[in-house]
């Protein structure tokens, strides 16, 4: 039986605003936007690996509030599921795996 490993990506929200980043690494990725997160390890929930990646990558603390419905293909053996996640303390900081972010603010 394959195993489909699941990479988490969070919807930081932040007084209204919803956090992009855009990828340095690697190369196939760098230059692309995306929701930060990474892969969930064994023995990890999906809420706590997205809390220790962007720990990780972006240096802050947010928290995992809800799953949004439906997952999407990556490459082979990859699917993608996003969390709605609550930046609870610092300012994200573009430490591993990004160049930049950006504050999205609605039109
Ligand atoms: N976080 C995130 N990853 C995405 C998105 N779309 C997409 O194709 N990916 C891909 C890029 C990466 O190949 C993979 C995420 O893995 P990663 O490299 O960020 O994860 P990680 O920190 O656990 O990495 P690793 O060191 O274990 O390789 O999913 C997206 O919207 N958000």
């Amino acid at each position: 039986m394959t195993t489909v490993r699941v990479v988490v990506g969070g919807a930081v929200f932040d007084r209204g605003r919803l956090l992009a980043a855009r990828r340095s690494a690697p190369p196939s990725l760098a230059g692309r936007w995306e929701l930060p997160g990474g892969k969930v390890e064994d023995g990890e929930t999906p809420e706590q690996a997205l809390e220790r990646e962007l720990r990780e990558e972006l240096g802050v603390e947010v928290a995992a509030m809800e799953r949004i419905p439906g997952e999407w293909p990556l490459g082979p053996g990859f699917v993608l599921q996003v969390w709605t996640a609550r930046l609870v303390s610092g300012e994200p900081q573009p430490l591993q795996d990004h160049d930049e972010l950006r504050w999205l603010l609605p039109a």
